[in-house]
């Protein structure tokens, strides 16, 4: 805790019990203690200091970064931690590197897609770190279109093995993070190729190096792809570049939960959805979008506290300055980002909640919920990870210049964070996954098939596509019926309108590609409309704690009455609201802003970071912001000499020059 605390002030003025807001963020009192614990054992251990990684060579970053993850094993072993502990410290080590795809993306795709025997032989190797794997799936000529993966897997029957070959430049594998440097086996996706026919993309598992020392096997070229944006930041990653040259596997490397290959080389699809296959994918959707929340809570922590520090210009009869919170423009930007990581929090349970649910039932055999998981995933994790991306740049510009100095965090945490709009599925593909889901049901509405999960609203399309909102005071948009019926009649609305402009086409895959643009935005507006149906069903439970149930209702009606702000136009085109009560959601929302003010430092306390895992001078706890950026400045190597390097060979002799030319004068 901080000796002198610069927002004392600020917290004395919080309507509402903090420590439970922590438990209502956190999800359980647990969760707070383990998160804490966590957090806290990471703070204080000096191996894991980040405070200089942008200063850091490439090669320094990655080597701190192989150093940190086993320290971080090291302690996970020592101290016995559970899963869950050693995820949490895993998340405040905070520094993107290998072991996030080795536990994120290698595991579950074993686990997922391998027998039940291929789980037992490899996933105790992954356990113990006997092995170090990650996720090679997208080419140098293919993401996306996963279909489009040039990479061969060709069944030899002679000697029971597949054939692993990179026939093409553009089928080198490119991308896969700790694929560079670190992994030593690969699921590797690739065409199999059996009796002569191609029956599309499956994944092997392949060893890339040697278990002794780490040379790339026969056959395998590899490397890292080269830097990234910004300093530190991705840049501890080795994201890499591999490519096959007949490269040979035992048959039972490949993954056969789904589909097998028998010892005959005949093909045999399990009667399961083939799109199971890309069930790793949705699992890290999932867990992007509680990731969402976590950096943009991150980046509203530090905007906040130092909003609430700086003052710029005095009142008119020259009294203290103002605190630049205070200006309703300042307000208006911030508290709706405030109010979004409340947002992408409660809805980041939620898809937890679901994926596992779906996950039962697949176990169960029952596929019926497997579109419903696959849109959820998809629209929230492009939604989720696109305004992060762009709040965590808004936050810099929150806080003025010092916000663009590393110092300050942002900069690392936006060159971080930025990429999660294309990795894991460009934001724009997925979408348009959505808006395949909802021309699929809009179309099924005349047979009266009635929609399920999160599109059931749709099945009140008689009533929706009619209705007028009934708001005639600005508080009346404090009233959750309201706002999910207008949500709910302008998703629908835009989804309808999309449907029938691409009926109005030659063909629907033609209209389908000539409205893509529109069905884009009808696919926001349905997720947008997923967000904030779960915010209001959160607040409809019972949160203990005083205040606490009231400052998540007015962070609901911010978050939702902001997007309606935001997307007037969508409201207004489809005459789902008038002009007049769009101008009264904006005056409802002003009303609120004024009532988030007061609480608005220890809403951001409730997040419970530590100054580590903040790592940003101007978000720091005791808000004692100007001693910190002027002492963190003469960190910088730049200064390690009062006349720098260079100032002999390229300084002096300019300047001499000059006083010469002058003295001629
Ligand atoms: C400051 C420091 C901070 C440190 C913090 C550290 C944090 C670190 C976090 C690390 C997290 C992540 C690291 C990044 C790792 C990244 C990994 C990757 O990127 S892996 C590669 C991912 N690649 C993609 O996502 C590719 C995207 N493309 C696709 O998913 C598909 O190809 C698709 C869906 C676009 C098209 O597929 P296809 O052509 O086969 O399908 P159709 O469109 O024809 O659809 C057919 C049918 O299938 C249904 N479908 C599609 N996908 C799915 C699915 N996933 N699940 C279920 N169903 C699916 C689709 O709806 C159609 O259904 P139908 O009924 O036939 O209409
Ligand atoms: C930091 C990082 C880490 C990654 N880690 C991994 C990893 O571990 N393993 C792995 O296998 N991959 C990884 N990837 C790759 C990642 O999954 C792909 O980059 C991603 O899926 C996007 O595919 P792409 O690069 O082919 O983009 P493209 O599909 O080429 O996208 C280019 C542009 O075309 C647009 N576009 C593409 N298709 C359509 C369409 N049908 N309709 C409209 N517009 C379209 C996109 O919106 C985008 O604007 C990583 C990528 C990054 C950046």
């Amino acid at each position: 805790m901080a000796e002198v605390d610069h927002l004392a002030a600020e917290r004395a003025t919080a309507r509402f019990d903090v420590e439970e807001m922590k438990v209502a963020w956190a999800g359980s009192r647990h969760a707070v203690h383990v998160a804490d614990r966590m957090a806290r054992l990471v703070a204080s251990d000096p191996v894991f200091r980040k405070d200089n990684r942008t200063m850091l060579s490439r090669k320094e970053l990655f080597k701190d970064t192989l150093r940190k993850a086993a320290h971080a094993w090291k302690r996970i072993v020592e101290l016995r931690l559970t899963e869950e502990e050693a995820d949490l410290l895993r998340q405040y080590v905070d520094q993107p590197g290998y072991v996030d795809l080795h536990w994120g993306m290698f595991v579950p795709a074993i686990k997922g897609q391998g027998t039940e025997e291929q789980q037992h032989k490899w996933l105790p190797l992954a356990y113990k770190f006997q092995i170090i794997g990650c996720y090679a799936q997208t080419e140098l000529g293919h993401g996306s279109n996963v279909q489009g993966l040039e990479t061969t897997a060709t069944f030899d029957p002679k000697t029971d093995e597949f054939v692993i070959h990179s026939p093409t430049l553009t089928s080198s594998k490119w991308w896969p993070g700790g694929l560079g440097k670190a992994s030593t086996h690969a699921v590797v996706y690739a065409r199999l190729i059996t009796e002569g026919k191609d029956y599309g993309i499956h994944g092997f598992i392949v060893q890339l190096r040697s278990l002794e020392d780490h040379s790339p096997l026969p056959g395998v070229t590899l490397g890292d792809i080269g830097g990234k944006f910004g300093s530190g930041a991705y840049n501890s990653m080795d994201n890499g570049v591999l490519r096959f040259d007949h490269v040979r596997i035992p048959r039972d490397q490949m993954l056969m939960r789904l589909s097998q290959v028998t010892r005959e080389g005949k093909y045999v699809h399990s009667n399961v959805p083939k799109q199971l296959l890309y069930g790793t994918m949705v699992y890290v959707r999932q867990s992007i979008v509680a990731d969402a929340s976590k950096a943009l809570s991150r980046a509203v922590c530090i905007a906040v506290r130092y909003s609430a520090v700086r003052k710029q210009f005095g009142s008119q009869d020259g009294g203290p300055e103002t605190q630049v919170l205070n200006y309703k423009t300042q307000q208006s930007r911030l508290f709706p980002l405030l109010a979004s990581a409340y947002a992408f929090r409660f809805v980041g349970d939620w898809l937890n909640w679901l994926y596992t649910d779906v996950t039962q039932k697949l176990e169960a055999k029952d596929f019926s919920t497997l579109q419903e998981a696959h849109a959820c995933t998809a629209g929230l994790k492009a939604v989720t990870t696109s305004v992060t991306a762009d709040a965590i740049e808004e936050c810099r510009k929150l806080c003025g210049g010092h916000g663009y100095l590393n110092s300050s965090g942002l900069p690392e945490l936006f060159a971080v964070y930025v990429p999660a709009c294309t990795y894991e599925g460009d934001n724009v593909v997925l979408l348009l996954q959505v808006a395949r889901i909802l021309m699929k049901t809009v179309s099924q509405l005349a047979s009266g098939k009635q929609p399920v999960g999160t599109m059931a609203y749709m099945g009140k399309v008689q009533y929706l596509m009619q209705c007028k909102s009934a708001v005639s005071s600005a508080e009346d948009w404090l009233n959750p019926d309201a706002i999910q019926e207008a949500f709910e009649a302008r998703a629908l609305r835009m989804a309808v309108n999309c449907a029938q402009n691409i009926s109005q086409a030659a063909s629907q895959e033609e209209g389908f590609y000539e409205r893509s643009p529109d069905l884009l935005e009808a696919a926001v507006a349905h997720i947008q409309l997923i967000i904030v149906t779960k915010f209001i069903e959160k607040v409809h439970q019972e949160i203990p704690g005083h205040g606490v149930k009231e400052q998540l209702q007015a962070l609901c009606n911010v978050y939702a009455l902001y997007i309606l702000h935001k997307h007037l136009g969508d409201f207004l085109a489809t005459g789902c609201i008038t002009p007049r009560q769009g101008a009264l959601a904006n005056e409802q929302l002003g009303k609120l802003y004024a009532q988030v003010r007061p609480n608005a430092v220890a809403l951001v306390d409730a997040f419970n970071y530590t100054d580590h895992y903040l790592g940003s001078v101007l978000g720091r706890y005791d808000g004692d912001v100007y001693p910190a950026l002027y002492e963190e400045a003469w960190k910088d190597p730049l200064n390690e000499t009062v006349v720098p390097e260079g100032y002999h060979e390229y300084l002096r002799p300019l300047i001499k020059q000059q006083q010469l030319k002058l003295s001629r004068l």
